[in-house]
């Protein structure tokens, strides 16, 4: 960053003069409008009847770009409508310079009233922009123009046609969230680079059809009318869109048709900013090659402000008008820029030396992707947007660059957060709450790096801001196709890049989205690159919703009564859980308890068995004792017994005697038992 050139540019506010408030010509400026009445734009009066859309369909629908049919004469000629100032074929830059070197200023006059900005509204509101996505204009249309004549400028001073009212669009987006990107298309003038060039222009468009042409310099010079082949290579190379809106802001002096930065707010800007007080999130992205007029479109200069300076205006205007005792608004921005992929505030001072801190982007389920711990900024009137405005606008990395002296070299975000209170002055409460963020994205400029002639730091910032805006288109592509075709959704890269993350929710979810895509006059590579992408765009249906919350009394007391049910329930819930739970808790602690007496027991009886066991041991050792003397007494015994013993005479005799008598003895025993034994048989 601190090889950056930063020079504040773009939006060119006048430092404020001690006796001028600082916004004093920009709000003088803004609130002024031509006194030329807008209508008048779009209808030439007598000579320049209306288009008849009934008579051709108004438009084709064709899935892509094709040639345009070779124009065989005057373009204006076949639609009844007067012939174009004649350039006397002369090269455009010389008709381009007229206005470049002296471009009047438009009276101005200041809107005082409500009724005036209706007025200036409804004026506006029949622009040709029905919803209406990616659309080629219809052959018949196209067969109706004259031939192209070589080195005019290509210019169609069609009236606009109130048949499709942005009126009509509005209703359309109003009732319903679902809708597709809103595309418009805005050439700017030729500036000194191309007019020192000799550049012609390659553009022509039909404001009424919302039809823009890009011409290639062939079929510009091309001299061989009759030649079939260049015919049809011319034919070829010429392509034709439709767009929801074609903006002819190339030059001044085709004042009926002319875009300058007044009818570009009303003809996008303030619808949009309706829709933001009707609690819709909204976004207006400026897409283009270096160089095209993107923040000259979305910032502007000091005495031509651009969308968003207009849009903050109109904004705090219709604040001061619908503050009531009971309606109250409060506004915030927040402004950063995305450089090489990082996120930095650009409403936060920055040390001069020291590099700024980036932010991290993260997601919530509720707001999806923002950027953590960016700074948000009460504002209460137009003077201090204003002024954040301009401070973060200075510090917006910009670079000199072959293609623009002051190329914006990041993508930046300004983010206004509208909130609308109303509450009830007898209950004092809030009854309705409505949030809209109003977000603008002034892209950096999509480049080919030998035209940009930039090397080095530059030529990486280069492939970065190519990178993050070939992501985008892989989404716009995605998106359109998945808009288009009923197949299996395929996953959409958000991610890929620090910038479709962060619009993930303008491209693709809750926000009402235009794309302005900002092309050069003279430049048939990126202009017809720009205009592809920008068609592309025009399939993506978002869907936004109103954020609003509406609360009567009744309802937030039946809320109320509602929410204290929830509570009472959930802390029944709470009870019996905790009731279940020390139920569950006193089972297990029986359970314990239970077990722990088991145990108990079993260590006791261990213990009893251990003591009996001892006790065994104990007499064992007794009885194993008791044997052992046993043993020795047997053996003395023994050993007595085993002595001869010699009797005496006396009692040898007698011993005699006594064995003679036992023997005897069982003789008669022996036949008595016989005697007995035989005469129990005979019984
Ligand atoms: N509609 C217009 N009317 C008058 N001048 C214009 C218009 N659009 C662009 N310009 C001029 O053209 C030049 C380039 O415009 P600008 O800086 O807005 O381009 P850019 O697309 O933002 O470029 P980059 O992507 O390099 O930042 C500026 O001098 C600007 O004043």
């Amino acid at each position: 960053m601190s090889s950056l050139v930063n020079s504040p540019k773009k939006y060119y506010i006048k430092p404020p003069a001690s006796a001028v408030s600082p916004s004093a010509s920009l709000s003088s400026s803004l609130s002024s409008r031509p006194t030329t009445p807008v209508s008048s734009l779009h209808n030439n009066g007598a000579n320049h009847p209306p288009l008849q859309r009934a008579a051709s369909p108004k438009r084709v629908v064709r899935s892509r770009e094709s040639p345009a049919k070779a124009f065989d004469g005057d373009l204006r000629s076949s639609v009844n409508l007067a012939p174009p100032k004649d350039t006397g074929g002369a090269p455009a830059s010389k008709v381009a310079s007229t206005h470049l070197v002296s471009r009047p200023r438009s009276p101005l006059r200041r809107p005082t009233s409500s009724a005036l900005l209706r007025e200036s509204h409804s004026s506006f509101s029949s622009d040709a922009t029905a919803e209406n996505p990616a659309h080629e204009r219809s052959l018949s249309v196209r067969s109706s123009m004259g031939s192209f004549t070589p080195n005019k400028l290509m210019t169609s001073a069609l009236p606009r046609s109130s048949a499709a009212s942005s009126e009509d669009f509005s209703q359309d987006l109003a009732s319903s969230g679902q809708g597709n990107v809103r595309v418009l298309v805005r050439a700017r003038p030729f500036v000194p680079r191309e007019v020192a060039a000799g550049s012609r222009c390659l553009l022509s468009m039909d404001s009424s059809a919302d039809i823009t042409i890009i011409h290639s310099e062939e079929t510009i010079n091309g001299s061989d009318k009759t030649d079939t082949a260049s015919i049809q290579r011319r034919s070829k190379l010429s392509k034709e869109f439709v767009f929801d809106a074609s903006l002819w802001s190339v030059d001044k002096s085709t004042s009926n048709r002319f875009i300058g930065q007044p009818e570009l707010y009303k003809t996008v800007g303030k619808e949009f900013l309706d829709h933001s007080f009707n609690g819709y999130h909204t976004c207006i992205l400026a897409y283009g090659q270096t160089g095209s007029g993107k923040s000259y479109t979305m910032i502007g200069s000091d005495n031509e402000p651009g969308i968003i300076p207009q849009t903050c205006y109109d904004l705090f205007d219709r604040v001061k008008q619908m503050t009531t005792s009971t309606t109250s608004f409060t506004v915030k921005v927040t402004f950063f820029e995305i450089y090489n992929e990082n996120v930095y505030d650009l409403l936060t001072s920055r040390s001069l030396k020291g590099q700024p801190t980036p932010l991290k982007v993260r997601e919530s389920p509720v707001d999806g992707p923002y950027v953590k711990d960016l700074s948000s900024h009460s504002v209460h009137n137009f003077e201090e947007v204003e002024n954040l405005l301009r401070k973060g606008n200075e510090l917006r990395a910009t670079a000199s660059t072959n293609m623009n002296d002051s190329s914006s070299r990041s993508h930046a975000v300004f983010t206004l957060s509208l909130k609308k209170i109303v509450s009830d002055p007898i209950l004092d409460e809030t009854t309705e709450e409505m949030n809209a963020r109003i977000r603008f994205v002034d892209l950096a400029g999509s480049e080919r790096a030998n035209s940009t002639g930039a090397s080095g730091s530059r030529l990486r910032e280069g492939s970065n801001i190519n990178k993050s805006l070939t992501t985008l288109g892989r989404v716009i592509n995605i998106l359109s196709e998945s808009a288009l075709s009923s197949k299996k959704k395929e996953l959409v890269p958000y991610r890929d890049s620090t910038l479709t993350w962060l619009l993930k929710d303008s491209l693709g979810g809750n926000s009402k989205t235009a794309m302005i895509a900002c092309v050069s006059p003279c430049d048939y590579e990126e202009t017809l690159s720009t205009l592809r992408y920008a068609s592309r765009a025009k399939h993506i249906r978002t869907r936004a919703v109103v954020n609003q919350d509406i609360i009567s009394a009744a309802e937030r007391d039946q809320k109320l009564l509602e929410m204290q049910d929830t509570i009472n329930k959930l802390q029944d819930t709470l009870a019996t859980t905790t009731n279940s739970q020390k139920l569950q808790s006193d089972s297990q602690v029986q359970e314990l308890e239970k077990f722990r007496k088991v145990i108990q027991y079993y260590e006791e009886r261990a213990e009893v068995e251990e003591s009996k066991r001892r006790a065994l041991l104990q007499e064992n050792d007794t009885v194993k004792r008791h044997i052992k003397l046993m043993a020795g007494h047997v053996k003395d015994m023994r050993r007595v017994i085993d002595r001869p013993v010699t009797l005496p005479e006396s009692l040898l005799e007698e011993w005699n005697s006594l064995m003679t008598d036992v023997g005897n003895f069982r003789e008669g025993l022996t036949s008595d038992i016989l005697r007995h034994a035989n005469r129990s048989v005979v019984a």
